[in-house]
C-alpha cells in the first residue's frame, strides 16, 4: 500500500494540474471505433484499452466499435477460402459470415475482459442485441456482395441507457435485417451510424496508419487536416484505396451530420487517443467542416 500511495504522491502534481481540463470534458460522448489492423498484439490492445478506460475514469463517456478484419480474414483462409474485397468492404457469403460472426464474438468479449481487468464495466454487445443495428442489404458499386448490411437504424436508447447506468459499451459490427437475417457490417460504418444516432460529440478510428497520406506510399504526404470538400476530390481522384476508402466516407459523413470532432489516428502509437486529445498539436489526420479550425480540449 505505502508503495501504491507513493507512486500517487508522485504523480500528485500532475493530476492537480490536469483537473481543470479533465473536468470540462465531463459526460462528452467519444465513440471509439477500433480497427482490427490496430490489434496487432495482446499488449497493444491492453494499452489501447487502459486509455479509453482512463477517458471513462476522468468523465468521458466513451464507446468502443470494433472491427476485427484482419482475424475474420485469417479464419477465412484458414478453412481454404480467399477473402475478398469490394471498396473496403468485404465479401460475405454465408460461410464467411459465420465464421465473421464467431471471430467478432471473441474480439468483443476480449475487449470486454480488458475493461474489466481495470475495474471499469463493461457491456460487450452485437448490433443483434436489443435491435441495436437494423440493416437494409449493401452493395458495392450496384454489384451484390452477400450478407452486408447498410444501417438504416439505431436503437440509440439502449446506448443511453448503458452510459446512464455507467457502463462501457463495446459493441461488434453485426446487425439484423427486416427478416432477422445476420449481416456483417463494416465496422467504420457500424461506429458512424452509431456516432451521429446517440450525438457524439467525437468519432475516433484506430487503424495502423499515422492518418490519410495524399499519396499512400509516401508517409511525408500526411494531411493533418482534411476538409470535407478535399476528402471528396480525394476519394474521386483515386488517391484513398481499400479500408480507407470507407473510413474517410464514414468521416465526412459524421462530420456533416453533426459529429463535431473526426479523427483517424495511429493506433499503434502508445497513448494516441490522449495525445490527441489532450495536446495542441493533436495527431493524425483531423477531419473538418470545409470553414472549421482545428480543434484541441486544453486551453
Ligand atoms: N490515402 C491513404 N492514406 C492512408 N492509408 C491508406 C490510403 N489509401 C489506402 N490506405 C490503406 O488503408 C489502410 C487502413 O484501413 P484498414 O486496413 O481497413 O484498417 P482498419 O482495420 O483500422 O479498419 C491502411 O493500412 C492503408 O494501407
Ligand atoms: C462488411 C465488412 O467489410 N465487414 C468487416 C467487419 C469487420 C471490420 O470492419 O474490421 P476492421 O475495422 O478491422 O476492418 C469485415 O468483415 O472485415
Amino acid at each position: 500500500m505505502e508503495k501504491v500511495m507513493q507512486k500517487y504522491l508522485d504523480k500528485a502534481e500532475v493530476l492537480i494540474e490536469a483537473l481543470p481540463y479533465i473536468q470540462r470534458f465531463n459526460r462528452k460522448i467519444i465513440v471509439v471505433k477500433y480497427g482490427g489492423s490496430a490489434m496487432v498484439d495482446e499488449e497493444l490492445k491492453a494499452r489501447v484499452i487502459q486509455d479509453v478506460t482512463l477517458l471513462k475514469l476522468v468523465g468521458f463517456k466513451p464507446i468502443i466499435v470494433h472491427g476485427g478484419g484482419k482475424e475474420i480474414s485469417k479464419w477465412v483462409g484458414k478453412v481454404g477460402m480467399e477473402p475478398q474485397f469490394i471498396n473496403g468492404l468485404r465479401v460475405t457469403d454465408a460461410e464467411t459470415m459465420e465464421l465473421a460472426e464467431m471471430v467478432l464474438g471473441k474480439v468483443n468479449k476480449s475487449l470486454v475482459q480488458l475493461v474489466e481487468q481495470l475495474g471499469v464495466r463493461a457491456i460487450g454487445i452485437s448490433g443483434k442485441d436489443g435491435g441495436l443495428l437494423k440493416v437494409d442489404k449493401k452493395l458495392a458499386d450496384g454489384e451484390d456482395i452477400g450478407f452486408v448490411g447498410d444501417v438504416k437504424e439505431v436503437n440509440a436508447d439502449i446506448i443511453y441507457d448503458l452510459l446512464e447506468k455507467d457502463f462501457l459499451p463495446i459493441i461488434a459490427p453485426i446487425g439484423l435485417d427486416d427478416d432477422y437475417n445476420t449481416y456483417n457490417i463494416n465496422a467504420d460504418d457500424a461506429a458512424c451510424a452509431i456516432a451521429k444516432a446517440i450525438n457524439a460529440e467525437k468519432l475516433a478510428f484506430l487503424t495502423d496508419i499515422e492518418g490519410v497520406y495524399k499519396d499512400p506510399k509516401d508517409p511525408s504526404t500526411l494531411i493533418s487536416e482534411l476538409n470535407v470538400s478535399d476528402g471528396k476530390k480525394l476519394m474521386e481522384e483515386g488517391y484513398i484505396g481499400g479500408g480507407m476508402l470507407p473510413k474517410i466516407q464514414n468521416c465526412i459523413d459524421a462530420i456533416e451530420n453533426g459529429v463535431s470532432r473526426v479523427h483517424i489516428l495511429d493506433g499503434r502509437i502508445p497513448h494516441c487517443l490522449l495525445l490527441e486529445i489532450f495536446t495542441n498539436k493533436g495527431i493524425g489526420t483531423a477531419i473538418k467542416n470545409d470553414v472549421e479550425e482545428r480543434y484541441y480540449y486544453g486551453e
